[in-house]
């Protein structure tokens, strides 16, 4: 007998000694209703006959169901799930420090190498424009040379790209640091999710790949500290800030050398014993069988329904369940981008001044405080995620994000109302240069005493606190859900064939949209006013929940191989065609069949 086969023996005899022994131990349960209602749930589960007539002669199927329960889990996901988790999710971390940086770092280097405001528009949005190019290019990346080789291609860019930016001497060189970073961004930002999603196990995919969310608003508050801190340092600060980080990026370039590839992706490539060795070390004392082959019948079925001919994306287009799942997930992605989570996050401080910070230094800390409250609530989200589930929590999230995006605006507003006069043409305080965008807020009894009060576009008012109460609102709400489900639904949603094709799609209109609402942001709010923007994102937020309660249907607990089902209907049924809405599905693995439990129970085990 081979070694695996007489290892899944022992498995099933350990697990079927433990429940006999369980069911002799165990007293009956006082609690009769509820043990008789478990009864009739397990008598409608079709595969559960033997277990049925093992409970029938003593202690009633409810104490066998929790002996079963408690067996299955201590077949406890190996902390290896982990570390690869985390290990991947630094490129997330890398993602959220460098797009997080510049800010800060830009406000030095203006000034010691005396750019103007084309050359600063060029150095922060290149990175975003560079990193859209190489998510939409990553897809084909990822599919011909796996994803481990994706992720270290992502940390050696980032590494080499902080390493020129740390160094550079002229603006040239630093559009080259800030184009490579960007290319980095891009292939992270769709490799990662994806890497993540496959060696998961579906009870904590969704929290894992959660995970990479938090590193990404993470690297956003780090990059916001160390902004912070190096300000203190007027010349050469920036390369500090610029160039650390290619500390994390050296750490995930080694640690992924050890990694192993995504068993899904060998799989595919016909790598069969490698995938089933990673992904045995990936499930522990857990039996493989069933998930191999399910991934390999799954590959084969694809295989034989859409073909193999073409490109994967005409194939995608042409197959009605991917080009409904395409569309979810890019619609996604547009949404979180046209609610304004960067402009929010870019604008913060002027928000904050508006509602009376008048210290510089003041207002940028307090940018790290939003980027912080931005970080904590996507904690939130990890710890909803697979409680609520994606569709519930995307969706709540996105109204509270409407909602506080018109309290933003009803700020602005009330504020535009009786702000004091300002000075219209800028003038620049002492230590400025003329591309300051400030104004002088001509506040009566202020003048008079020579009280000058410095403000970015507005004036503070008695009513500045509606939009800081807009601002905080926006973050609870948006950090949870809009922030993180974008990126976990996308790297559930697509079968393996169209997996990275799918993400490099969607990841690649998050950047464009990134790019697109960041760098109007300006003109939309000189045309329609500060607060005309604000409910302009709210008014597209509005439309974003339509489209999420009549499309996005739930994953949660779903294997990868089972969710492409989820799409079979038209796309504006897929909100509801899953029945399974609102009663939980907990499949147990009994020697290779899956067991269904319990309805009601929210914890489940595979
Ligand atoms: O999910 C992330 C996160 O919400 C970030 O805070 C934001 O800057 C990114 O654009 C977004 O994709």
């Amino acid at each position: 007998m081979s070694r695996k086969a007489s290892e899944n023996v022992e498995y099933t005899l350990r697990s079927l000694s433990s429940l006999m022994g369980e069911r002799r131990r165990k007293q009956p349960e006082p609690d009769a209703a509820s043990a008789a209602g478990e009864c009739s749930l397990l008598a409608a589960a079709e595969s559960s006959t033997s277990l049925q007539s093992a409970g029938a002669g003593g202690g009633g199927v409810g104490d066998l169901e929790r002996a079963a329960r408690r067996q299955f889990q201590q077949d406890e996901t190996p902390a290896f799930v982990y570390v690869v988790a985390v290990f991947s999710a630094l490129g997330g971390f890398l993602f959220g420090y460098d797009t997080g940086v510049v800010s800060g770092a830009m406000l030095l280097l203006k000034r010691q190498l005396s750019l103007d405001a084309l050359w600063q528009e060029l150095l922060v949005s290149s990175t975003v424009g560079a990193a859209a190019v190489s998510a939409l290019a990553g897809g084909a990346l990822n599919g011909v040379f796996g994803r481990r080789a994706a992720i270290l291609l992502a940390s050696a860019l980032f590494t080499a790209g902080s390493a020129v930016l740390a160094a550079a001497n002229n603006k040239e060189t630093l559009l080259a640091g800030r184009l490579v970073v960007g290319l980095g961004i891009g292939i992270a930002s769709m490799t990662v999710p994806v890497y993540i999603a496959e060696v998961s196990p579906p009870n904590l995919r969704g929290r894992l790949v959660t995970i990479n969310t938090l590193f990404i608003t993470g690297g956003q508050f780090f990059a916001s500290v160390v902004d912070g801190a190096f300000s203190y340092l007027q010349k050469d600060g920036w390369r500090y800030m610029l160039g650390l980080a290619a500390v994390p990026a050296v750490i995930q370039f080694f640690g992924f050398l050890f990694l192993p590839e995504s068993p899904r992706w060998l799989i595919q490539k016909g790598q069969t014993q490698k995938a089933r060795r990673i992904l045995s070390q990936m499930r522990g004392n857990q039996t493989i069988d069933e998930e191999y082959d399910s991934i390999k019948n799954n590959i084969e079925e694809e295989e034989k329904e859409v073909g193999s001919a073409g490109p994967v994306i005409c194939r995608m287009l042409s197959y009605p369940p991917t080009r409904r799942a395409l569309i979810v997930g890019c619609g996604l992605q547009m949404f979180q981008q046209l609610s304004g989570i960067n402009t929010i996050m870019y604008y913060s401080a002027t928000i904050l001044q508006m509602s009376g910070v008048e210290d510089d230094r003041l207002a940028i800390w307090l940018a790290s405080v939003t980027a912080f409250t931005n970080f904590i609530f996507t904690l939130v989200g990890v710890w909803l995620v697979e409680k609520v589930g994606r569709r519930k929590l995307t969706f709540g999230s996105l109204a509270g994000t409407t909602v506080a995006l018109i309290i933003l605006a009803l700020g602005f507003v009330l504020s535009a109302q009786v702000s004091p006069r300002i000075t219209f043409k800028p003038i620049a305080p002492s230590g400025q240069n003329a591309t300051c965008t400030r104004y002088r807020c001509e506040n009566e009894t202020k003048f008079k005493t020579e009280d000058i009060f410095w403000a970015y576009n507005f004036c503070p008012t008695p009513y500045s606190w509606t939009a800081l109460l807009g601002l905080i609102l926006y973050l609870v709400f948006f950090a949870p859900g809009m922030g993180p489900m974008p990126w976990t639904v996308n790297s559930e949603i697509y079968p393996l064939w169209a997996r990275s094709t799918g993400n490099a799609c969607s990841s690649g209109i998050n950047w464009i949209f990134n790019v697109l609402v960041s760098l109007t942001f300006l003109h939309t709010a000189e045309y329609l006013t500060y607060y005309g923007a604000f409910f302009l994102y709210a008014g597209f937020a509005a439309v974003g929940l339509l489209f999420i309660y009549g499309c996005l249907p739930e994953t949660k607990g779903k294997k990868l191989e089972e969710i492409e089902s989820l799409f079979d209907n038209r796309l504006c049924t897929c909100g509801t065609s899953d029945s399974d809405e609102g009663r939980y599905i907990e499949y147990i693995r009994v020697k290779g069949s899956n067991y269904h439990l319990s309805d009601n129970d929210a914890s489940d085990v595979e």
